[in-house]
């Protein structure tokens, strides 16, 4: 056994070394290439091959589509242990990447794809050029990362009783009055982000540190009622530090595919530090798990999912504040799942003028908090908000395994095939959002929703495994940037043509986002 170990890690380290750094691989490194457009030639394919189009990388067969008849086929399937299942690997990887900002370069992609760009006799078939080519490559290399990635890593929710249950049981948090509740959480949280915006005020700052600390804290505070803020413990700030580790770890191995072995990778310096950043989350969560357990040892929670008022009674006064840690803990004691089940799930959720103008008449006094009422009548920011998921989903697609033949848009489709649904294809249609390009809120006014096909906008997938947070996130979204307008002016530093979208599992700029906030006058 560890002679066959060491003789492929000498082997693969002699072929990681053959491929890069003999000089001819250095001096082509050197020439401009398309390493950086793999997301544009994507892109491009959508654009050339209408609804569907499909790319095979021995062993993998790959579908995609982004017609929303097609669509609806595949995320409403009713036989759900048949074409539901989701290419676990992928899935698992994804919900990683988003609940851990990336922060994979287009360096880190260059050098994973360049001894394959190298190598294109990878393909097995290969009808197209060599830019095609190059996209099957980054394709299949994400398919077959993730598929090794998911090996070492542990909730995983392919197994549909499973996942049936533990849907079951955190359904109830993302009820209207739990998410009032979290109102107040995340309204915490968005004062501290303007803070950070007061401090930084009148010069270009990169957005998306800020906006993922204040997407972090949140969800750490609405899922384990713990804060990660302020009054910081030492404990939890490690379990921050930790949470930012991990991401980092997971998108280095992500980009060589030499780590893709958990034996390998075990063994390297990389792999010892992720032993120890996962025995610092996973220490944290039970601290958490046994402190909160503590506190509801004398709460009755098996009504929990009801929510009628009595049980509000409990949220509010009891128990103060109910994170979605509470339910997974009274469900313990109803035996729908254990201590590690409930590790499981903490872990995986750790993880997603005109609208100022709208805010101004409907609150008036810029120091009255913003109620949950208030944010159901944004309609206008809500328009702007599905706007941005349209032109720029954070999930871009999603992955399913087919394990029955289908048929997809008059193809048909073998079983095996793993089916990509590109979300920002779909999105960018111009059958179904003409002038696919200009952000125009009001293609989300109901009148002009009217014919439209259910299955065209779909940012939080759709179907029984859409996105349990969904509410949730609309909230979130939807206070924090009501916070921000009624205080500052956003001034774009990067425009939406500067944008360069990197070929990854979530939507992510190659560069920093630069806005300027200026402090807005009193009157809007
Ligand atoms: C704008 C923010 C968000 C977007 C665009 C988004 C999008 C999505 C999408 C597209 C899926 C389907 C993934 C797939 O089929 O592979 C999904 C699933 C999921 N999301 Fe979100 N999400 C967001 C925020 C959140 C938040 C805040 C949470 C938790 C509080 C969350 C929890 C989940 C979970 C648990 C699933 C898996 C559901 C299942 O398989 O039953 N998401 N999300």
């Amino acid at each position: 056994m560890w002679v066959f170990l060491l003789s492929t890690v000498i082997i693969l380290c002699v072929i990681h070394v053959l491929f890069n750094y003999n000089s001819f691989a250095r001096l082509m490194r050197k020439i401009q290439g398309p390493d950086d457009e793999l997301m544009d030639l994507a892109r491009g394919f959508a654009k050339k091959f209408p609804n569907i189009h499909r790319f095979w990388c021995f062993p993998v067969a790959v579908v995609v589509i982004y017609n929303p008849e097609d669509i609806e086929i595949i995320v409403l399937n009713t036989m759900q242990t048949a074409l539901l299942n989701k290419p676990e690997l992928l899935y698992e990887l994804k919900l990683r990447a988003v609940q851990f900002p990336s922060s994979a370069t287009a360096d880190d992609l260059r050098q994973l794809l360049n001894p394959l760009l190298e190598q294109p006799c990878c393909i097995e078939t290969s009808p197209y050029t060599l830019e095609q080519d190059m996209e099957e490559v980054t394709k299949c290399l994400t398919m077959v990362s993730s598929r090794l990635l998911l090996s070492s890593t542990t909730n995983i929710h392919n197994d549909h009783e499973k996942w049936q249950t533990r849907r079951k049981i955190l359904t109830p948090t993302f009820h209207f009055n739990i998410l009032r509740q979290f109102s107040k959480i995340l309204q915490e949280n968005a004062q501290r982000l303007l803070d950070t915006l007061e401090a930084t005020a009148e010069r270009p700052i990169d957005v998306v540190p800020i906006i993922s600390e204040f997407t972090l804290s949140s969800i750490c505070e609405t899922a384990m009622g713990t804060q990660l803020n302020k009054n910081d413990t030492e404990a939890g700030k490690t379990y921050k530090e930790a949470i930012y580790k991990i991401g980092s770890i997971v998108t280095y191995r992500f980009t060589r595919i030499y780590l893709f072995m958990d034996s390998i990778f075990n063994l390297t310096q990389m792999g010892s530090a992720q032993k120890k950043v996962l025995e610092i989350i996973r220490k944290f969560t039970t601290k958490v798990i046994r402190e909160r357990k503590e506190l509801l040892r004398n709460t009755d929670l098996t009504n929990i999912g009801e929510h009628n008022d009595a049980n509000e009674d409990i949220f509010m006064k009891k128990s103060k504040k109910v994170a979605m840690l509470d339910l997974l803990i009274s469900a313990e004691k109803e035996g729908l799942i254990d201590q590690a089940g409930i590790q499981e799930e903490v872990d995986t959720f750790m993880f997603e003028d005109k609208a100022a103008k709208e805010i101004n008449e409907l609150i008036g006094d810029p120091n009255r908090p913003i109620e949950m009422e208030d944010l159901r009548n944004m309609r206008y920011l809500e328009c702007c908000i599905k706007e941005s998921l349209r032109m720029y989903p954070p999930v871009p697609f999603i992955g399913r395994s087919l394990t029955e033949d289908v048929t997809l848009s008059n193809y048909h489709v073998p079983a095996g095939v793993q089916c990509h649904i590109s979300i920002y294809d779909l999105h960018h249609r111009e059958d179904l959002f003409p002038n696919p390009s200009v952000f125009d809120p009001d293609r989300f006014l109901p009148e002009n929703c009217i014919g439209r096909h259910p299955y065209s906008y779909i940012p939080f997938s759709a179907g029984p495994r859409n996105c349990i947070g969904q509410k949730f996130a609309m909230l979130e979204m939807k206070l924090v940037l009501a916070e921000v307008l009624r205080k500052f002016e956003l001034q774009p530093v990067t425009r939406p043509e500067d944008l360069k979208f990197v070929a990854d599992l979530v939507l992510r700029n190659k560069d920093p986002v630069y806005v300027t906030f200026a402090k807005r006058n009193k009157t809007l």
